[in-house]
C-alpha cells in the first residue's frame, strides 16, 4: 500500500484512464494554446488574445456561454509581468472548475424504502448498456445488491446485452420477450426488487428518439407504474451522453428533458475525443448533476466526475 492508502495497482489504473483522458483533449489544449505564447512586457492578456482563446473553446466544444465566461474571467486577471502560457491556462482551468463543481454529485444509494428504481435513458448507441453494467458493478464494489430490468424490449439484441452483463455480474435481470410491454417488465422488477431487499433496481429503456410521441408514452406509463408500487420512483433518470457526439449531445438533453424529465448525466467516451469540452457547456447550460464520466468499454471504466481534475485536463495542466 502506498502512504494515501491506495495500492500501486490502482494508482497504476488511475493513471492508465487519466492519460486515455488526456489523449482526448489533447487537441483542445493544443488550439487553446495556438498563438498564446504568454504574456509579453505586461500584466494582462490583449484584446486579440482573448479573441483567439474565446475561440479555441468554441471550437473544442465549450459552448458560447462557457467561452464568454472564461473569457471574461481572463480579461479581469492582472497577471505576473510577462507570465507564461501555463499561468494563464492555471487561470482558465480555476474558472472551468468552478463551472463544474456545483454538478458534480455521486449518484448515491439513499432511497428508503428500497429499492432505490435509477431508470437510463438515452439514445441507441450512446454506450446506455454498458454505462448499467458499469453502475451496477461500482454499487456491488460498495456492498450493494443490484438487479437489472430489460425495459428496452424494442430489440433483442437490447435485452441479450443486458443479459450477458448480468450473467457476468451474477446479478439477476427481470425480462420479457421481444416487443413486450416495457411497463409491466417494471412493474415486475421493481416487485421482485421489494421482496428480495434488492438496495438498486437499474432500469434499461428504449432510445428511439425518431418517435418521440411513442418514445414518451412508453416512458410515462413507465413512471405511472412505478408510481403505483412507490409514489417515490423513479429515484433517478439518468441520461446517458456520448461525449463524441459534440453540441449533438446537447439537443438530446433538450429532446429528453421534454420526454422524459432528466435527473442526471452521465457522459461516456470522454476517452479518446476531441469533443469532451460539450461536458462543460452541458453544465453551463443546464446545470444537471453529473454522475459520473465513462473513460473506455471495460466494467470499471466508469469514474466518478472530479471537476477540478477534468478542469486541468481540459486545461492541459494536469
Ligand atoms: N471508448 C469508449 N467506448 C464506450 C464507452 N461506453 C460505451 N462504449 C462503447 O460504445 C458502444 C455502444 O455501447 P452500448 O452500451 O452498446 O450502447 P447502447 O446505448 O446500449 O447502444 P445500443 O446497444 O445500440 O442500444 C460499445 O462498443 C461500448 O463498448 C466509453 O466510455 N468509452
Amino acid at each position: 500500500m502506498s502512504t494515501d492508502g491506495q495500492n500501486p495497482e490502482t494508482l497504476g489504473a488511475e493513471r492508465d484512464w487519466s492519460d486515455r483522458l488526456f489523449g482526448g483533449f489533447r487537441k483542445t489544449t493544443e488550439r487553446l494554446s495556438e498563438n498564446l505564447s504568454g504574456i509579453v512586457g505586461k500584466t494582462t492578456l490583449e484584446e486579440a488574445q482573448l479573441d483567439d482563446i474565446e475561440d479555441a473553446l468554441i471550437m473544442s466544444d465549450l459552448g458560447p456561454r462557457a467561452a464568454a465566461r472564461i473569457r471574461a474571467r481572463l480579461a479581469a486577471e492582472r497577471f505576473e509581468r510577462d507570465a507564461d502560457e501555463r499561468a494563464i491556462m492555471e487561470v482558465v482551468a480555476r474558472e472551468i472548475a468552478e463551472i463544474l463543481r456545483p454538478v458534480a454529485k455521486p449518484l448515491d444509494v439513499v432511497a428508503f424504502p428500497r429499492p432505490q428504481v435509477i431508470l437510463v435513458i438515452g439514445v441507441n448507441g450512446s454506450g446506455k448498456t454498458t454505462t448499467i453494467a458499469k453502475l451496477a458493478h461500482l454499487f456491488q464494489e460498495q456492498d450493494y445488491s443490484v438487479m437489472l430490468a430489460a425495459g428496452d424490449t424494442f430489440r433483442a439484441a437490447a435485452i441479450g446485452q443486458l443479459g450477458v452483463w448480468a450473467d457476468r455480474l451474477g446479478i439477476p435481470l427481470v425480462k420479457g420477450p421481444e416487443g413486450g410491454d416495457p411497463a409491466s417488465i417494471v412493474f415486475d422488477a421493481v416487485k421482485a426488487a421489494t421482496e428480495q431487499g434488492i438496495d438498486a433496481l437499474i432500469v434499461d429503456t428504449a432510445g428511439r428518439l425518431q418517435n418521440k410521441r411513442e418514445l414518451m408514452d412508453e416512458l410515462s406509463k413507465i413512471r405511472r407504474v412505478l408510481g403505483r408500487l412507490n409514489p417515490e420512483a423513479p429515484h433517478d433518470v439518468v441520461l446517458v451522453l456520448d461525449a463524441t457526439n459534440g453540441q449533438n449531445a446537447l439537443s438530446q438533453i433538450e429532446i429528453f428533458k421534454e420526454v422524459a424529465g432528466v435527473s442526471g448525466l452521465i457522459m461516456t467516451k470522454l476517452d479518446g475525443t476531441a469533443r469532451g469540452g460539450v461536458l462543460v457547456a452541458a453544465a453551463e447550460q443546464y446545470g444537471l448533476p453529473i454522475h459520473a464520466i465513462g473513460v473506455g468499454e471495460k466494467i470499471d471504466d466508469l469514474r466518478p466526475f472530479n471537476p477540478d481534475l477534468l478542469a486541468r485536463v481540459i486545461a492541459g495542466i494536469a
